[in-house]
């Protein structure tokens, strides 16, 4: 934790200069989840202890090394990486006492190797470049025609991780990963997500970018979305009540009402969108449900 919940992230910050958020890592997990995805792997909050669960433990003496006491005596440390590893951006206990998020930690590279995709729709980190799918409008065309996204259901999983990081205000997907040996025709999976649930009073429209040039989505996603625009399932309420169970929950709610009621407005921004392209073409939905049976009652709502 490096910020209190309810700060808003500076409008004069640039996406590649927001500090992450240990609830937008356990808020991610939930809300990946709620959509159906399951991409995301299981972050839960903590109490910690960050001397007698770090400093005191830790065999890694370049981290040891940046602990220190904080003028008010507050057990501080930054540790080691490129930005914002310095004294002037320390994470301090109170003193000893940290709120943080803990992801399950995946398989080692040896034993499960990963493949790191960056994503076509990645921005351009630099405040004066524009990324290529920002001058042209046809962008998705080329994307279409690039393997992997020529085959199978890799673009529109890119378009579900597109939808997942607008509700939730990310812009900072500059990659996704896969397992390697299940090869191309497979899941994706969204590490770092702590860039999320920044701003709740503004939406930022170019996340949805993927959405808007391909003009494409999977059956469940959306079908999912309209179930979590019904008001009996309205999805601040779906992500409230999930989000109740961490334990972090108990010393305060994860997410503030004002970035879960950003969600429910986001919710319809992007199924407007689909409508749009619906407006326009014949091939939005990809029906990724041919083999399931009983759709009809979900297809209702
Ligand atoms: N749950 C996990 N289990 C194992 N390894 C992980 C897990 N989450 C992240 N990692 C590894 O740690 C690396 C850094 O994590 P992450 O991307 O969250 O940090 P970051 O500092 O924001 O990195 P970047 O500068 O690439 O954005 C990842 O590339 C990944 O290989
Ligand atoms: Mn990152």
């Amino acid at each position: 934790m490096k910020q209190s919940r309810d700060a808003e992230t500076d409008l004069n910050l640039y996406y590649f200069s927001d500090f992450e958020r240990h609830n937008a890592e356990i808020a991610a997990f939930h809300l990946d989840r709620v959509l159906g995805y399951n991409r995301i792997p299981p972050v839960v909050g903590r109490l910690i202890n960050v001397t007698s669960e770090i400093r005191e433990i830790t065999t890694d003496r370049k981290l040891s090394r940046t602990f220190f006491k904080s003028p008010v005596g507050n057990v501080c440390f930054h540790g080691q990486c490129e930005y914002y590893c310095s004294t002037e951006h320390p994470v301090c206990g109170q003193p000893h006492t940290l709120e943080v998020s803990l992801a399950a930690f995946l398989p080692d590279l040896d034993l499960a190797p990963r493949r790191s995709w960056r994503s076509p729709w990645r921005r351009s980190y630099s405040r004066t470049k524009l990324a290529q799918w920002e001058k042209e409008p046809d962008y998705c065309d080329t994307v279409k025609q690039t393997p992997p996204y020529d085959q199978g259901t890799r673009l529109v999983d890119v378009i579900d991780m597109a939808i997942l990081d607008f509700l939730m205000s990310n812009m900072d997907r500059h990659h996704y990963e896969t397992f390697e040996t299940f090869g191309n025709e497979t899941f994706l999976l969204h590490l770092d997500n702590g860039r999320a649930f920044g701003r709740h009073s503004v939406d930022e429209p170019s996340i949805l970018t993927p959405l808007k040039q391909c003009c494409r989505i999977r059956r469940s996603t959306l079908l999912r979305l309209r179930l979590l625009s019904h008001p009996s399932f309205r999805l601040s309420d779906v992500l409230r009540e999930s989000l109740s169970q961490d334990p972090l929950s108990a010393v305060a709610p994860l997410l503030s009402e004002a970035h879960l009621s950003a969600l429910d407005r986001r919710l319809h921004t992007v199924l407007r969108a689909v409508r749009q392209c619906q407006d326009k073409h014949t091939d939005v939905v990809y029906n990724d449900m041919e083999d399931m049976g009983q759709t009809q009652d979900w297809a209702m709502l």
